[in-house]
């Protein structure tokens, strides 16, 4: 049997298969994290419809769900397809935006975590709030540092039994057991809108290609962003060149260089 013991590992495993990855994400984000996740080796699909959502999960190897542009018709998509993964033992990854700006959101989540998300991946600012805690985020954006949230992401992860990802300029990640820091990416990345959604569809990508190890594969998803992230960095101008060489390095991105460059410390 093939070992995916390491970032490169894994991104080698999910080009060799390409999983499918059931993304239910918001407006803004579809065609960013359907390229993100082509240029890293994944299948996207983007079925979010309630009369659908279900029954696609079955046939999907992975399900992300992004509350980013909710409505009520979404929920209910978003309701089907996650019962659907959790009884067929599915990973499935929660990505919870500004659900601390509204009472629909909050109600939404809520609900969500109820069907036990094997990940939860946010933002600082997000993180925070679903433990309890003070955030400061403005709408969509953080405007906490991860270091802040790193407290409030042991405690959903031991009380939710899943593996919480915060992403921010250096990312933290933790099973409620073990936990890790991941440097690297770009300044520029929060210039780019959806790029965070976009890493949750690539969690569920990874996730998809080693079930058995949920914390290595978020690992893995994060290392790859941060990698690609520094590396379309080196010649952007500014976000929109950022934007492009992004896609660019994630393609070109592969496993000894990941292997290499990837810099993941114990927390
Ligand atoms: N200041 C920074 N320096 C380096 N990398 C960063 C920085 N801020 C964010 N990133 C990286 O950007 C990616 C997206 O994370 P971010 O925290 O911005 O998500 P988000 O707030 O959910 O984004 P969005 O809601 O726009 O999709 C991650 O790979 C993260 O490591
Ligand atoms: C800008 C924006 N608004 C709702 S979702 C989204 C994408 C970043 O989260
Ligand atoms: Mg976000």
């Amino acid at each position: 049997m093939q070992t995916k013991t390491t970032p490169g590992a894994m991104l080698k495993a999910m080009r060799e298969k390409p999983p499918l990855v059931q993304c239910i994400t918001n407006y803004v984000a579809m065609n960013i994290a359907a390229n993100v996740l082509l240029a890293a080796g994944a299948s996207p699909a983007m079925v979010h419809a309630a009369e659908e959502a279900g029954e696609f999960a079955g046939i999907a190897s992975a399900l992300t769900i992004n509350i980013g542009t909710l409505s009520t018709q979404w929920i209910d998509g978003m309701q089907a397809a996650a019962k659907a993964a959790t009884s067929a033992g599915k990973p499935w990854v929660l990505d919870p935006v500004a659900h601390y700006a509204t009472a629909f959101r909050r109600n939404a989540v809520a609900d969500l975590l109820a069907l036990r998300p094997t990940v939860i991946r946010g933002n600082a600012s997000e993180i925070i709030a679903l433990a309890g805690g003070e955030s400061r985020g403005q709408g969509v954006d953080s405007r906490d540092p991860v270091k802040q949230a790193e407290g409030s992401a042991r405690w959903l992860a031991e009380r939710q039994r899943a593996v919480v990802a915060v992403t921010g300029a250096v990312d933290f990640v933790t099973d409620g057991e073990r936990a890790v820091r991941i440097e690297g990416g770009s300044a520029l990345m929060p210039q780019v809108t959806a790029l965070g959604c976009s890493l949750t569809c690539l969690v569920g990508a990874f996730a998809a290609t080693a079930p058995e190890d949920i914390f290595g594969a978020t690992v893995a998803a994060l290392s790859t962003f941060a990698i690609a992230g520094e590396e379309a960095a080196l010649g952007a101008a500014g976000p929109g060149s950022f934007s492009w060489r992004f896609l660019d390095a994630l393609a070109a991105l592969d496993a000894e260089t990941l292997d290499a460059r990837a810099r993941i410390s114990a927390a």
